[in-house]
């Protein structure tokens, strides 16, 4: 699905951006799920939180926060990049904050 502005990530971009969810490239774990910090194939850098087992949600509700966050824009606010909603996996992509700056 398109949403604007947001993009829909594939779940073999995100394997390939986090080096398959490799331990280190992990930093972070929130109420969500574990914060991993990717690289997209044109080198942006991304914070990938993965949805875990208690985060999953139905798939409309999914696409109807993504929609929300996708329009939400404040300069304290990071801003969401994209999505993946495939494998059963369910994965927000934000801009990534370096350390310091959160
Ligand atoms: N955009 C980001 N860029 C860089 N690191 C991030 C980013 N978002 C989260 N992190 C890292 O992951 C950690 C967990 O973040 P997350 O937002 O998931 O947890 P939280 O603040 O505990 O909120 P919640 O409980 O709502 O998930 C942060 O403390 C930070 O280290």
């Amino acid at each position: 699905m398109n949403i604007d502005g947001v993009r829909d990530f594939s779940f073999k971009e995100i394997v390939s951006a986090t080096n398959n969810f490799d331990r280190s490239t992990q930093v972070g774990q929130g109420g969500y799920g574990k914060v991993y910090r990717g690289i997209l194939c044109d080198i942006t850098v991304v914070a990938v939180k993965h949805a875990e087992e208690g985060s999953l949600q139905d798939q409309t509700e999914f696409l109807k926060e993504i929609m929300l966050l996708s329009r939400l824009h404040h300069r304290n606010l990071v801003s969401l990049f994209g999505y993946s909603d495939e494998e059963r996996e369910q994965m927000l992509v934000y801009e990534f904050m370096p350390n310091g700056t959160l």
